[in-house]
């Protein structure tokens, strides 16, 4: 672009440099034509003043001696003497001003002629001087020296006129010469007037051109800058985004959720406030699973209905003048100019939405390019969602299939394997802090004969009532699995056999109430007998442990069922019987 401005500016320079040296030269020519023409005009003044001159000189003579030879006055002799005395000179100066040999001959044969009429006058004095008027008279009347006179007069009269027609000439060429400057000086004004309109415009024109390509450059490397930090945000918001996923990769239960994700999500939305929320598995409500940026706790629960994003089944950004804005609690009556929410979807499913909030709220006069700023990136927002949404599907997934291998389907109490690992953890535990625990082996009284009296369903709602009994009666740390069968087993850390007898008591009890109403029948009077042992105290590995446990319950059992026995380690394998309550 500038390339073909400097050669347009280079073109238009000449173009100015020919105009003004044209201007410049031209009235040169012209004023110096003028110079030659005023020149010429002297030279022919100055020759009809001498032309005219002569003429008079001579006249002034001829009249003299006339005056003279008529009258004989001697004073009449004195213009005969003065016109006499400036014959020669005058004449020499039409010699010397004559221009061509033309004019040369002429002024040559009016000096001849001049001389001759002098000699003839002169002799006409001398004559009457010396008394001959009659002498005199004579030549006169011989008419020589009129003739002479005559063809002077026709000789300079003649050139007179050839000079006052060349004068004419001259002025009329002198005229059209000043006419010709001064049209030539109203076009250089006029040329120039062009000149500096069209130099302004052209300069105008270059200078915002160049502006323009400036500030198009400008912008160009502003847009250049902006991509690079587009692209800087994008490489960082991929590193971050492959670490959280990582880092979800090896998240091993929901619950760990609520401790990832707001540590990536504050990295990954820097300036946003936001929560996570994902249904209950009731599908009723969804629950806070992870917030950041808020000025205050998110609510712990979101209905549905109170989402547009959920509601519309599709990205919902609300602005402060949106009508449909979320009812999300805290972050609605938040500080916060724009939210979205996307909801989260995987494998068809609708599993919670993403709300990101950003903007301020309370600065109202904000201007559209602060609005801008305030918007997040929803094409990254919805990105973010689909990455959320599959890794926590698979945290989900994971934690079932966990799930479903470590839990007895029909109680939903933990399986052996898991009980054999927990023990295996737990004993290790309790070996590093020195701290007890016990294990306590429950066997239900006489099962086989619920079984025949209300049929295998009767035995397995028995098995589930006595497995939410001892749920109830156990702290969160507790393990209860079911061993086998109609076996349970409940393994209590930090626990003596003390405490652990305390605790079967009361499940005991819990168990010897559960009263089901199976197919128009009362089931009741159900018992269990239960065998306790202590680590350390009845066994030192996990095997030992339950086997002095399974020794406590075999004396339980053969002590008359519907009781808790403490293992002795010393009297295998017959148990010490324990009073119960
Ligand atoms: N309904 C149901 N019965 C089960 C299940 N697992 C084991 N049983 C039954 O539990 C009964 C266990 O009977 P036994 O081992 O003879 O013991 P018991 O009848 O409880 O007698 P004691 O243990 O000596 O008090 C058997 O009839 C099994 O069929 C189960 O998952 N559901």
């Amino acid at each position: 672009m500038f390339s073909r401005l400097d050669s347009s500016l280079k073109l238009f320079g000449t173009l100015i440099i020919v105009i003004v040296a044209c201007l410049a030269t031209l009235p040169i020519l012209s004023s110096s034509q003028a110079n030659a023409t005023l020149d010429a005009l002297k030279e022919g003044g100055a020759k009809e003043r001498a032309y005219n001159l002569t003429l008079s000189l001579l006249k002034d003579a001829e009249t003299g001696q006339r005056g003279f030879l008529i009258a004989g006055d001697e004073s009449f002799l004195d213009p005969y003497r003065a016109g006499v005395a400036g014959i020669p000179a005058a004449v020499e100066e039409l010699q010397q001003r004559a221009g061509s040999d033309k004019e040369r001959t002429l002024v040559a044969r009016i000096a001849e002629l001049s001389r001759a009429k002098v000699a003839e006058m002169d002799q006409t004095i001398r004559l009457k001087k010396a008394g001959d008027t009659r002498a005199a008279m004579d030549m006169v009347a011989s008419q020589r020296g009129k003739i002479m006179m005559d063809e002077l007069r026709a000789l300079l009269g003649a050139q007179l006129r050839v000079l006052a027609g060349e004068r004419t000439r001259l002025r009329d060429e002198l005229t059209a010469t000043l006419g010709y400057n001064s049209a030539l000086g109203i076009g250089a004004s006029l040329a120039s007037l062009v000149l500096i309109v069209a130099t302004v415009y052209i300069v105008t024109r270059s200078l915002n051109e160049r502006a323009q390509a400036a500030s198009e450059s400008r912008s160009l490397a502003e847009r250049n800058a902006q991509l690079a930090r587009q692209s800087a945000v994008r490489a960082e918001r991929l590193s971050i985004a492959a670490d959280m996923l990582q880092a979800l990769d090896s998240v091993r239960t929901p619950p760990e959720l609520e401790r990832v994700l707001p540590v990536f999500l504050r990295k990954l939305l820097p300036a946003t406030a936001g929560a996570v929320y994902l249904y209950r598995n009731s599908r009723d409500v969804l629950e806070l699973k992870a917030s950041w940026g808020l000025d205050g706790e998110a609510p712990p629960m979101v209905a549905p209905g109170d989402c547009w994003g959920l509601r519309l089944g599709k990205v919902h950004v609300a602005t402060l003048d949106h009508d449909l804005c979320c009812d999300h609690g805290a972050i609605r009556g938040g500080a916060h100019a724009t939210q979205t929410c996307v909801p989260m979807i995987s494998q068809g499913d609708v599993i919670g939405v993403l709300v990101v909030a950003a903007g301020r709220r309370d600065d109202a006069r904000r201007d559209d390019a602060r609005r801008d700023d305030d918007a997040v990136d929803s094409a990254h927002v919805v990105a973010l969602a689909e990455q959320l949404s599959l890794a926590i599907s698979n945290v989900s997934l994971r934690d079932t299939l966990r799930h479903q291998s470590t839990v007895d389907p029909l109680t939903g109490l933990y399986n052996r394997r898991f009980f054999d690992e927990s023990l295996k953890r737990e004993l290790a535990r309790a070996q590093r802090s020195r701290s007890a625990c016990s294990v306590v082996m429950v066997d239900l009284d006489h099962f086989k004969r619920v079984n025949d009296t209300h049929g295998h369903e009767g035995g397995d709602l028995v098995l589930q009532a006595a497995s939410r009994a001892m749920l109830q009666r156990v702290r969160a740390s507790d393990v209860v699995c079911r061993y086998g069968g109609e076996e349970l087993v409940l393994m209590l850390p930090d626990c003596g056999a003390e405490e652990a007898v305390k605790c079967a008591e009361a499940i005991r009890a819990s168990i010897a109430g559960i009263v089901i109403q199976h197919q128009g029948l009362t089931i009741s009077g159900i018992s269990a007998s239960f065998g306790v042992a202590q680590w350390r105290g009845h066994g030192e590995g996990e095997q030992e442990l339950l086997q002095a446990a399974d020794r406590a319950l075999y004396a339980a059992k053969k002590g008359g069922r519907n009781r808790v026995v403490v293992a002795d380690a010393d009297l295998p394998p017959r148990g010490r019987e324990a009073v119960a309550a």
